[in-house]
């Protein structure tokens, strides 16, 4: 498989090479050239598949001959060594919950791959790998993990001062080792932006092998289809109509569900659930795509005002915005509703949502109209992680998983830089 960059489609690139370049030289997001249609007989063994068979039935289309089927297999084994069930919430109601890995984000399922893709690739190189990743909040934690103590990658965190959970702050701040934490005087979008100056900085890339760990990088990307795959899988009813909601701000978990959709998997509507930077739901409405200023809100996870992906929904569908509205609607909701919705689903049926989560279930409950369609919603992050928001609205302790305890009794370590990319340039080229 090769893949060509979203801003040019004339020069092609092996996997390998997409994942260590993580963005492609003229700016654009690498794409595969083609995407494979899985077969019936893929799609009849599924029910009966782990996460990890399916993340190897899955990548192998996609990775061509850079990793073995040997080392292919392995990865997916060891990465994906945790559940991702679906819950029924309402009658057909579901929550796919996607927080059982060691950070308890869906972040972990992609981050895990993709470490241990990079990993193999670093053994064959000579250079350092230096990692730059922004987050909002979950990525970096994922990514931190997933990258931990590996030889010959350094990874370099960007998030936005003052504008991610306190659980969310300890675990980007706290791993040491070849973890650094930079914390910026600006929104995620600032990140986002001074994280993809640096790889287009001439300078720069002759003195480091940079790359990224975000939803930009292909390898973390793919992974984020094969839970789709699974939830599939495990429903009993699979005659009915599938509509599947995604709390969304980069739009790199819809984008995983797209790819799924064009493999073959039957969804017949994904809705784009978004807080109150809703510029996917207004392109939907308007067919108008204006990126713009983030604003914080309590799902702050999703608080993207120019969301990366865009460039890969737009490359799926060749920029036909009447098909695009055929497959995906838009939905977006504002604190109040989001807490409202937290409350509710809590007093009616005990689950407990966590803020991003509640977008897509409000998403859900606002498009799924009919009585022959079975809903899921995608609960992309563990409640803890939002303690008090979610302690605050529904008035009972949330209990916090032993991996999320550890990181609050370590000593916080970051260094506080400004927006310009002076500042990064600078960090950067002192280490
Ligand atoms: C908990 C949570 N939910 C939803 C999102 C949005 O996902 P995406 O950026 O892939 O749209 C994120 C961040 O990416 C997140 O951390
Ligand atoms: N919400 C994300 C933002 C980055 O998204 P990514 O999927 O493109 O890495 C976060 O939690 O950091």
């Amino acid at each position: 498989m090769k893949y060509f960059s979203t801003n040019n489609k004339g020069l092609r690139y092996s996997f390998k090479e997409a994942v260590i370049k993580g963005l492609a030289p003229d700016e654009g997001l690498f794409f595969p050239e083609s995407i494979p249609h899985l077969g019936n007989d893929f799609f009849s063994r599924l029910p009966n598949m782990s996460l990890s068979e399916i993340g190897y039935e899955v990548s192998k289309h996609f990775v061509g001959e850079d990793i073995t089927d040997t080392v292919l297999k392995e990865i997916t084994r060891d990465a994906l060594n945790f559940e991702t069930p679906l819950v029924e919430v309402e009658k057909e109601v579901y929550s796919l919950e996607l927080f059982y890995g060691p950070t308890c984000a869906f972040k972990d399922v992609g981050a895990r791959f993709m470490s241990r893709c990079l990993g193999a690739f670093a053994k064959q190189s000579k250079r350092k790998i230096t990692i730059l990743v922004a987050t909002s909040g979950d990525t970096g934690s994922a990514v931190a993990n997933g990258f931990l103590g590996v030889e010959g990658v350094d990874v370099i965190i960007l998030y936005p001062k003052n504008k991610v959970s306190e659980i969310q702050e300890q675990q980007l701040t706290t791993m040491g080792k070849n973890i650094t934490a930079l914390e910026v005087n600006g929104t995620f979008d600032d990140c986002q932006a001074l994280v993809k100056m640096a790889f287009v900085d001439e300078d720069l890339n002759k003195k480091m092998n940079l790359t990224s760990a975000n939803s930009i990088n292909i390898a973390r990307l793919l992974p984020q289809s094969f839970y789709y795959f699974y939830a599939w899988g495990q429903l009993k009813d699979k005659e009915k109509e599938i509509v599947i909601s995604v709390p969304s701000g980069n739009y790199g978990n819809l984008t995983g569900g797209l790819l799924a959709k064009q493999m073959g998997l039957p969804i017949s509507v994904f809705i784009a659930s978004a807080n109150k930077n809703k510029v996917v739901p207004d392109y939907l409405a308007s067919g108008k795509y204006e990126p713009r200023s983030s604003f914080s809100t309590i799902s702050n996870a999703m608080d993207v005002g120019a969301p990366s992906n865009f460039a890969r929904m737009m490359e799926m569908y060749q920029k036909e915005y009447k098909q695009v509205i055929r497959d995906i609607k838009g939905a977006w909701f504002s604190d109040q509703e989001t807490k409202h919705a937290i409350l509710d689903v809590y007093e009616r049926t005990g689950y407990i949502l966590d803020p991003h989560g509640a977008i897509g279930y409000l998403g859900l409950k606002k498009h799924l109209r009919s009585n022959s369609a079975i809903g899921i919603f995608l609960e992309t992050a563990h409640p803890a992680k939002f303690k008090g928001t979610v302690e605050e609205v529904i008035n009972v302790d949330v209990e916090i998983p032993t991996y999320l305890k550890e990181c609050l009794e370590k000593e916080k370590q970051s260094v506080v830089i400004g927006k310009d990319y002076a500042d990064l340039s600078a960090f950067l080229l002192r280490k």
